[in-house]
């Protein structure tokens, strides 16, 4: 029982420690400087809905006027509902996701213009790696849902998830080199990984609309939404089917996934030991067992 104890305890210490290391070594008082500073670009809004029943959150981008533009307040939105969604225990999944002809056109210029600088861009560098990493590590399996068009940081947004989502009418689009700039929220070390090197050298560099077939092709897109389907109904009834299992396996299921990709195997092995050995005889396992189920 000591020993169990001393798993889960482990367990917690690795997962609570290991969300902020893997998303940017900062501390809490840094990552409260940023916010601060970038409260201080308005326009638009990020609004997070956690649906108890289906287990599902909801972030969505609101900033139509400006084509679903992020700006410095979005940024520090988007910090607080992934701050939430780390203390939201029963959850399964996350959508993200926009409305509009927009998915999101990536920084919104008004703020750009006013940080256009190294330093400043640093700092947008370091906040906005920091959130889009939490997001991808949550215990959370995350989807974009890129209903219309993804420009510029509004592409690297959509690696922040652990499944693509798009529409019909759907393109991606890494515009930063049109821009002068390259990938700064962490969209390039995250595109490589999804896609491989070659792929993603040629997005970044040709700037070329990654619509729905050829997203396909490179293994960027998981899901297309049919022709005359509602895209959040789809996307959220294609995650329930994917999510059909205890959030504790959900939860485990997706914490291994996540340490495996960054710790070194004897140390994500550990993780993997202190996951297992709570489901092991747990709530969800004797139900499995007492239904003797046949996997033909
Ligand atoms: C962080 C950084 C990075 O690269 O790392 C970035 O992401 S830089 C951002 C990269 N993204 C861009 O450069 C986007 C540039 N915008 C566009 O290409 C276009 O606006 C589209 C996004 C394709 C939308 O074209 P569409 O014909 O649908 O609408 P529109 O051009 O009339 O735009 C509607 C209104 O939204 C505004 N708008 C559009 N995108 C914006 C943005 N990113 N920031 C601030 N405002 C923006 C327009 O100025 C316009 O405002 P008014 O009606 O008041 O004139």
């Amino acid at each position: 029982m000591l020993q169990i104890r001393k798993l889960v305890s482990y367990k917690y210490c690795v997962m609570t420690s290991f969300r902020t290391y893997a998303a940017n070594p900062i501390s809490e008082k840094q990552i409260d400087d940023l916010r601060q500073f970038f409260l201080g670009f308005p326009g638009g809004s990020v609004d997070l809905k956690k649906d108890e029943k289906s287990k599902i959150a909801y972030i969505f981008l609101n900033n139509p006027e400006r084509r679903n533009a992020l700006s410095g307040k979005m940024m520090a939105d988007l910090h607080d509902s992934v701050c939430e969604l780390e203390r939201w225990t029963s959850g399964k999944g996350v959508i993200l996701h926009s409305s509009g002809p927009i998915f999101c056109s990536g920084g919104d210029l008004t703020t750009v213009k006013q940080i256009s600088n190294p330093q400043d861009g640093d700092k947008m560098c370091e906040f906005m790696q920091h959130i889009t990493q939490r997001l991808l590590n949550l215990p959370l399996v995350s989807v974009a849902l890129i209903s219309g068009r993804a420009l510029g940081g509004g592409a690297e947004l959509t690696t922040s998830c652990d499944f693509r989502a798009m529409t019909q009418n759907a393109e991606i689009s890494f515009v930063q080199a049109k821009m002068g700039v390259a990938t700064g929220w962490g969209g390039g070390t995250r595109l490589v990984k999804i896609v491989g090197r070659r792929n993603a050298l040629k997005a970044l560099l040709s700037c070329e609309k990654i619509d729905a077939k050829r997203a396909a092709e490179i293994g960027l897109v998981d899901y297309v939404i049919e022709e005359n389907e509602d895209p959040l109904n789809g996307v959220s009834s294609w995650l329930e089917r994917l999510l059909s299992h205890d959030e504790t396996v959900v939860r485990s299921i997706k914490n291994v996934v996540t340490v495996a990709e960054y710790l070194p195997p004897l140390e994500s092995l550990q993780v993997e030991r202190s996951e297992f050995a709570p489901l092991w005889g747990g709530k969800a396992n004797k139900a499995a067992l007492q239904q003797n189920i046949k996997h033909k």
